[in-house]
């Protein structure tokens, strides 16, 4: 807290700032705010304020892509990350006049002495007082007149200046080419540099012929020495200017497609993330990053070709009329040529474009067949799978392979067929102007001509390139749909600013719940309903495919459309915002993926604010530490992507690790213990009531002797629960569960008692 003694009305006044210190300490006492946001609670007073102005602007900071490497996030920190998240934002020091100013703004972030932070929601001039808000208040909460002195008590005169930038492009919208137009013409500063360079350069461009004309008509006709040496000075200085800029505009706009990469990769990344699991389930990795990577056909066709066509047309907007001033009738017949090319494409437009769509087809089987043989190499070697592998390969090579030559035979026509033309707009105003020069009595003729022919060359480039225009513009309309055709899912909820945020206990409760998988008749879930009270063990059994995972997914949000309820202490969960709903969840699944990195960065998994000793205690909880101290370095061992250095068990003992260490609400154990040895399930079975204490246990699992701990275990027989009771009661009542039992534990005594071993997996 911090105390201000009184108000502009002389009114006690304490302005809670919330320290970071004070936020750790209410984490650790579980105090948060009821009702509030959990998430907000656990965050310092600084990341709330910055959260809560980026809130009011619409845009939802993401608090686990806030870095810092100071103890007290300072104030560049924190407008780092409100720029990382495309807001525009400033750290600034600031006056207290310049404070009265922000009268109509926004909130303004205001830094305190003691690590806290206040939001300044307004400023009366006259009184000269401001008005502020903590950061914790609510958003209709009341905000408190602070004068000057006062606020200098508390203040660093540190603020963050935020608001959404006005060339902002929405991470929502659709990937098209209206979108990549917009991401462009961002770029608005430099491109207009480059305009302006271009625009120099024809002027210039026009010279060089213009001079060679004066140098015929008049240098030789005259021999004016005194003329061609002013000439060759100025082409000298012409050359060196055209050098330099030539120079200059090549450098910007390789920084604008730099500038225009980054962007599309974090753009593209960010919405494949968002994509719902669904979609990587039903199409190969392999599909996907091939369809991914024509994004980047499509920028190099932004900055390339549709840049440098574009520079083309404003030397043409300048060479044009020069050339029309030397000849007109040459010219007509360069312009006449160039319209018999732009016919000549457009009519070969609809074939290629049904060719390219085989190629693109072709393509994407291939890179599907690549992606699904490199994920999938440890069983393609261990069933000896190589040969099918390799003509499937070969298969989908060839394919491709005709596809492309198809595209190609065709492609070649048009060139075939302007190649002469092309030579004619060269040759035959060459040829033509000749004849014109014989039959011209002012003698000035033979310098046009030579100045005509330089300045056509620079033409005719540009008129065969705005055709070719439409050409490739088809290609890169294919590449746009292939990457829309991922990019342009629904996304797995529209926002991350929606829904809501509630404190969650850990109660579930599935009312009358039915959900099929799309394209599937069967219901996966039958109007299934149960309840699991918070801080309670549950069990899941069941036969293969009766539906004990799916319910896991519904929990995590991975599939919402199911009719029926799923309620998470009381609140729907289809209303709760869904990275909220994962920060509170963690889940352990059969097979976990470890990324490259150490044993630690595994554990901790990124996320900000956990140290080694929480990823220890993580470890302790998972029985994985006594396997990781045993490792040559500990901590630090460094796990190669796939972790072949590593058992399954040991992975497994990880995984755990990695779900407890940010102390989940609930947590869901689906077939989790199911590939651990004996040894390893033991230890873990050991901790299960350690892990539990204090959150909902939800275990997955085909192996009974996992469940007599649990408080309650469901059974579920093809997607409908039979029965949901403790072990002992089950054993009593229910005929699948005391047959499964049975198969499992024939070695034991008497129907009630425990394993005295652990019994062999039942699949
Ligand atoms: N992604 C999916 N798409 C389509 N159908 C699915 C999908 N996942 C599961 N199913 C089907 O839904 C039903 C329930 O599957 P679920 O994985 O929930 O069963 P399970 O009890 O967990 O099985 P197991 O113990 O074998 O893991 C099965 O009939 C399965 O074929």
């Amino acid at each position: 807290m911090v105390n201000v003694p009184v108000n502009a009305e002389n009114q006690p006044l304490r302005i809670r700032a919330g320290t970071e210190v004070e936020a750790a300490a209410d984490q650790a006492d579980g105090q948060n705010a009821p009702g509030g946001p959990a998430e907000l609670d656990q965050l310092g007073a600084r990341l709330k304020a910055v959260l809560r102005a980026a809130r009011y602007h619409g845009v939802e900071l993401d608090p686990s892509e806030f870095r810092t490497a100071n103890p007290v996030p300072s104030a560049a920190d924190l407008s780092e990350w409100a720029q990382n998240a495309g807001m525009w934002s400033r750290a600034i020091r600031i006056r207290w006049t310049h404070l009265l100013r922000f009268q109509d703004t926004g909130p303004v972030v205001l830094l305190f002495n003691d690590g806290g932070a206040g939001l300044l929601t307004g400023a009366s001039a006259e009184r000269n007082v401001v008005f502020l808000k903590s950061a914790d208040a609510p958003d209709d909460g009341e905000v408190t007149a602070v004068d000057e002195l006062r606020l200098s008590q508390v203040w660093t005169g540190e603020a963050v200046l935020l608001r959404p930038t006005r060339s902002h492009v929405a991470a929502d919208a659709p990937f098209t080419l209206h979108w990549l137009a917009e991401l462009v013409r961002l770029e608005s500063r430099p491109l207009r540099d480059i305009a302006i360079a271009s625009f120099t350069l024809s002027v210039l461009t026009i010279l060089p012929p213009l001079m060679v004309m004066t140098l015929v008509n008049k240098v030789l006709q005259f021999n004016s020495l005194s003329t061609l040496v002013l000439l060759s000075a100025v082409i000298a200085v012409v050359f060196v200017y055209e050098t330099l800029l030539g120079h200059a505009r090549r450098l910007i706009v390789n920084v604008v497609g730099a500038r225009l990469d980054t962007k599309l990769h974090l753009h593209v990344f960010s919405r494949l993330l968002r994509l719902p699991l669904d979609y990587f389930e039903r199409h190969p990795a392999g599909e996907t990053m091939y369809h991914l990577a024509q994004v980047y056909r499509i920028r190099e066709f932004l900055t390339g070709k549709l840049l440098s066509t574009f520079l083309d047309l404003i030397t043409l907007c300048v060479l044009v009329p020069v050339m029309f001033y030397i000849n007109a009738t040459l010219a007509w017949i360069v312009v006449a040529c160039a319209v018999v090319i732009m016919l000549i494409i457009l009519a070969y437009l609809k074939p290629l474009r049904r060719r390219y769509q085989r190629v693109v087809e072709a393509e994407t089987w291939k890179s599907a067949a690549l992606g699904e043989t490199v994920v999938g190499i440890k069983t393609v070697k261990a069933l000896g799978l190589e040969p099918q592998r390799k003509a499937l390969w070969d298969e989908r090579v060839a394919e491709a392979g005709k596809a492309r030559l198809a595209f190609g035979q065709l492609a070649s026509w048009p060139q075939t067929l302007v190649t002469p033309i092309e030579r004619v707009m060269v040759l035959g105003t060459m040829l033509i102007g000749a004849y014109l020069a014989m039959n011209d009595r002012s003698g000035y003729m033979v310098g046009s001509l030579f100045a005509f022919m330089m300045i056509s060359q620079r033409v005719a480039q540009p008129l065969v390139g705005l055709a070719r225009l439409v050409e490739d513009y088809e290609e890169v309309g294919a590449a746009i749909g292939e990457a829309a055709s991922v990019l342009n899912r629904p996304l797995e909820s529209s926002s991350n600013s929606t829904g809501l945020r509630p404190k969650l206990v850990g109660e579930v409760a599935f009312s009358d719940l039915t959900f099929s998988y799309i394209a599937t008749k069967t219901p996966a879930l039958d109007r299934v309903s149960f309840h699991i009270p918070a801080g309670t063990m549950f069990g899941i059994v069941g036969r293969s495919g009766s539906g004990k995972s799916t319910i896991a997914r519904l929990l995590q949000g991975i599939n919402r459309d199911y009719s029926g309820f799923l309620k998470l202490d009381g609140v729907d969960l289809k209303e709760i915002n869904l990275r909220h709903l994962r920060q509170g969840l963690g889940v352990v699944l059969q097979d976990n993926f470890l990324f490259r990195g150490s044993i630690r960065d595994n554990i901790v998994a990124g996320r900000p604010g956990l140290t080694l000793s929480d990823a220890m205690r993580a470890a302790h909880l998972a029985g994985a530490q006594e396997f990781i101290e045993r490792m040559p370095n500990g901590y630090d061992t460094y796990i190669e992507e796939g972790s072949p250095n590593l058992s399954g068990g040991q992975k497994q003992r990880l995984a755990i690790a990695r779900a407890l260490i940010h102390d989940p609400t609930i947590l869901i154990l689906d077939e989790a213990t199911s590939a651990l040895d004996p040894e390893s399930e033991a230890v873990v079975s050991a901790n299960l009531m350690r892990i539990a204490s204090g959150r909902t246990m939800i275990i997955v699992s085909h192996r009974l002797s996992s469940l007599t701990e649990c408080d309650n275990i469901l059974v579920m027989d093809q997607g409908k629960v039979l029965d949901v009771a403790p072990h002992a009661t089950l054993l009593e009542r229910c005929t699948l569960y005391r047959q499964l039992w049975s198969q499992q534990n024939r070695h034991l005594d008497g129907r009630q008692g425990r394993p005295v071993a652990i019994p062999p997996r039942l699949v």
